[in-house]
């Protein structure tokens, strides 16, 4: 939904910055790996301590880049299949850190099962989402409808986050339990999307 409705306007602010970054000889494939290595590194370093707020803030500011390395592969006329495979695959890793910082703080730091499964069916649901896609359309399937894409869930889960770190009760708990369904959910749409777009 994001995806259809929040492109445009996040273009109009990340075109520019791409065509900037480009003027300024940075590569697309930098900006990947960079909004990578500092979104886990972010991730595993504050979210085990319990610092949320900061963590949300930071983690944040780093995920963006996943919105800036397709604006200077176009920018940059140079975006191509390897640039595709490394965003998504780096897309993992990042939502990997992401999740499973939390589901350590949930499970380590604070002892709470609850949140720590909402957290773990998540973490599953949202790799094995994005992989169904992948894998329908390595065979020639489509599998990309869903209510739970990863602007959605990565939206849902650092706006719980960001507001438990700042000592809103209940939200958290709200949000992550939304997310485990949702993410559950969108993992069978995807699937019947891909059975219905098969030929004949
Ligand atoms: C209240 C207390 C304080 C809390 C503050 C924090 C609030 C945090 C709120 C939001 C944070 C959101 C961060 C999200 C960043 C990542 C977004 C994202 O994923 O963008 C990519 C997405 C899709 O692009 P692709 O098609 O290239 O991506 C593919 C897709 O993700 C597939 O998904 P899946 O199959 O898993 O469902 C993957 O499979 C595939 O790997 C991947 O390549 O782009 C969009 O959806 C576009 C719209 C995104 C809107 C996000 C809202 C962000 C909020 C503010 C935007 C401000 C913009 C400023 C930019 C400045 C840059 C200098
Ligand atoms: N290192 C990269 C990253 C991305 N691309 C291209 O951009 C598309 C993704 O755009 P986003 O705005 O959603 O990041 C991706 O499919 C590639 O075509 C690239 O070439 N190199
Ligand atoms: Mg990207
Ligand atoms: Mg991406």
């Amino acid at each position: 939904m994001l995806n259809v409705f929040a492109r445009a306007s996040v273009s109009r602010i990340t075109d520019p910055v791409g065509a900037w970054l480009v003027r300024h000889r940075v590569s697309p494939n930098v900006v990947t790996v960079v909004g990578t290595v500092c979104s886990v590194a972010a991730a595993v370093t504050l979210f085990p301590r319990g610092w949320l707020l900061t963590g949300t803030l930071v983690v944040t500011v780093f995920l963006l880049f996943d919105l800036l390395d397709g604006a200077v592969a176009r920018a940059s006329g140079h975006g191509g299949d390897f640039g595709a495979v490394l965003d998504a695959g780096c897309d993992r890793i990042a939502d990997g850190a992401v999740f499973g910082s939390l589901l350590w703080w949930a499970l380590v730091t604070t002892g709470n099962e609850t949140r720590g499964l909402a957290l773990l069916l998540s973490l599953v649901a949202a790799q094995v989402i994005s992989y169904v896609k992948a894998r329908a359309e390595a065979q020639g399937l489509s599998a990309t409808a869903g209510v739970a894409e990863r602007a959605e869930r990565l939206v849902v889960l650092l706006v719980g986050t960001g507001l438990h770190g700042l000592g809103v009760p209940y939200v958290l708990d709200v949000a992550l339990w939304v997310l485990a369904a949702a993410s559950v959910f969108t993992v069978g749409q995807r699937l019947v999307g891909a059975y219905r777009s098969r030929a004949g």
